[in-house]
């Protein structure tokens, strides 16, 4: 009889606050942007929350927040702007979350795929995982843009497992807000939530499958995941 095809489980990852501390270079040009468009600076504590729903969310959440309103050509003016500024300053402070090399070595080491799962666009997290070195450590990398739809639709994440060659049935999604964990029940995958990111609810209340407080502890619980645990 022939063998049945194996698939890898596809360890599927959001970028911004899961993988790397993007917020520094984020909030940075947002508050350059918001500046520009004549508000005062709105705190960190703040703005942090903000990120999450993408580029263009983040720059409507800072207008909504310093309570300015602009007609859609400021704004889209303003949001070519953040992504020139951004671009060219995405990874002057952006690094990854302690404990993320040694995970990712373990994880290959098990014969998963790693993939990334984000709403930030595909060409700035290329960009950004290029100078951060980690491109070649995923199979697959899928933006915001690189499906019809984004999280939290199941389609971002099945579309992102089915290009890394696996099934979604052996797949695990790994993030830090709302946005994947609805995302991960959308496409009936388990999700593993960290607490490092920017989230409005704290990131223990998201009702994930499980929650890690240090990369360290990844790959048992990816373990654990997979075994049905
Ligand atoms: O940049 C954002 O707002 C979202 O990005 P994430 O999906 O990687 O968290
Ligand atoms: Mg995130």
């Amino acid at each position: 009889m022939p063998a049945m095809p194996s698939h890898p489980a596809v360890i599927a990852f959001d970028l911004d606050g899961t993988l790397v501390d993007t917020a520094p270079d984020l909030l940075d040009t947002l508050d350059i942007v918001l500046n520009e468009a004549g508000a005062p600076p709105l705190p960190r504590e703040d703005t942090r929350r903000m990120i999450g729903a993408g580029a263009r969310a983040l720059v409507q959440r800072g207008l909504d927040a310093a309570g300015i309103a602009v007609d859609p050509a400021a704004f889209d003016r303003l949001y070519d702007r953040f992504l020139e500024h951004y671009a060219d300053h995405i990874a002057d402070s952006s690094r990854p979350f302690p404990g993320l090399l040694a995970a990712l070595d373990a994880l290959e080491a098990r014969g998963h795929v790693l993939a990334v799962c984000t709403n930030k666009l595909e060409y700035l997290s290329r960009l950004l995982l290029d100078r951060l070195d980690l491109t070649s450590r995923f199979k697959v990398i899928a933006g915001a843009d690189t499906f019809a739809v984004h999280k939290p639709d199941a389609g971002h994440l099945i579309g992102t497992v089915e290009q890394a060659g696996g099934m979604i049935t052996r797949a695990i999604m790994v993030g830090d807000s709302l946005t994947d964990v609805l995302t991960a029940r959308n496409a009936g995958v388990p999700v593993i939530v960290v607490p490092f990111g920017y989230t409005e609810t704290p990131a223990e209340e998201l009702g994930g499958d499980a929650f890690i407080g240090h990369y360290d502890l990844l790959p048992e619980t990816v373990d654990r995941l997979l075994a049905g645990e």
